[in-house]
């Protein structure tokens, strides 16, 4: 089958900053992709350009098989844009702006109801949007997006300020959205949000891609595998070195101690015979470990 989108070499430029620097990707139908990277890496650039609203310097984009640019006007009814929650008028209730939205795209107004139904803001239909919490305002802008029951769903950073909660109970329904059959392809800052939706994952970082996989290929392909935290207090970031010479990234942040190690049977022993094991927690690699490897630095969103 065609991919749902098809990038090429895409570039832009805000004057000498290469905002988008050479990025090409393939999103299948029916995918959940995400595009995940630091704040300014490109994201959002990338997403627009492929949405069809801003214009490459250079490469092509393959939209569900049509050019997005100039404005295809054959796509609009194909695809569904988040737009932020500041987008909407503020006197307007959550339904008279879907219903708003339905009007736009030429669709029943049952709709907005429906839609409204399906991302749990029926109790809120007559509450005006400047009454919404953050998390109410994001499901009512991807009710919105939905309206007209597109393919292909973008989604930038949906997630962004809101309250762990609202964050997981808005996953259960983007989950949902793309259980329907629909392409999501979603942009965030939020490492465990990939790793925990996506199918697969784009690290983006300064206008690059620097890697494409499932989650779980991107932290196998890793070389330091196991993350031990113990409290602070009872070991030195030296000592941890001296006790386990297999450490890489060492961190201590007064509260936790924190490493990285590819023997973690040995080093667990060590700790245990020096009564080192306070508030120990043990996990695998992260998405984390995997930028950390690509970039050379922390990942700070
Ligand atoms: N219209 C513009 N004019 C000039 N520079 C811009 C413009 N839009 C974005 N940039 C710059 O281009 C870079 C990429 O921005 P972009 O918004 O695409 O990144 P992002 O990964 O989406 O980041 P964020 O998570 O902060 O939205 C940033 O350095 C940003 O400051």
């Amino acid at each position: 089958m065609d991919a749902a989108i098809r990038v090429t070499d895409l570039a832009k430029r805000y004057g000498d900053l290469r905002a988008v620097d050479g990025v090409s990707f393939e999103v299948k139908r029916g995918e959940f992709f995400g595009i995940l990277g630091p704040n300014g890496a490109g994201k959002t650039t990338t997403l627009e350009i492929v949405e069809g609203l801003r214009k490459p310097d250079s490469g092509t984009v393959s939209l569900l098989g049509e050019a997005p640019w100039p404005r295809n006007k054959k796509l609009g009814q194909r695809i569904g844009v988040q737009l932020q929650a500041s987008a909407f008028f503020d006197r307007l209730t959550a339904r008279e702006q879907a219903r708003t939205f339905a009007d736009l795209y030429g669709v029943p107004r049952a709709h907005a109801d429906e839609m409204l139904e399906t991302v749990g803001l029926t109790e809120k239909a007559n509450t005006p949007m400047e009454k919404l919490s953050g998390g109410q305002a994001q499901r009512l802008s991807i009710a919105c997006a939905l309206i007209h029951e597109p393919e292909l769903v973008f989604l930038d950073e949906p997630t962004a300020a809101l309250d762990p909660q609202a964050r997981r109970n808005l996953w259960d329904l983007l989950r949902k959205v793309n259980a329907d059959g629909r392409t999501v392809v979603l942009t965030t800052h939020y490492m465990d949000e990939a790793e925990s939706l996506c199918d697969r994952v784009a690290i983006m970082d300064k206008g690059k891609i620097l890697k494409i996989d499932t989650p779980a290929a991107l932290v196998k392909g890793l070389a330091a595998a196991t993350r031990i935290s113990i409290s602070s207090g009872f070991l030195s970031t030296d000592e941890v070195r001296e006790v386990a010479g297999d450490v890489a990234q060492t961190d201590d942040d007064g509260v936790e101690l924190t490493f990285t190690t590819h023997d973690p049977a040995t080093i667990l022993t060590t700790l245990a015979a020096r009564s080192a094991l306070d508030g120990l927690r043990v996990s695998g690699a992260t998405l984390e470990d995997v930028f950390l490897d690509l970039t050379g630095r922390e990942y700070r969103a």
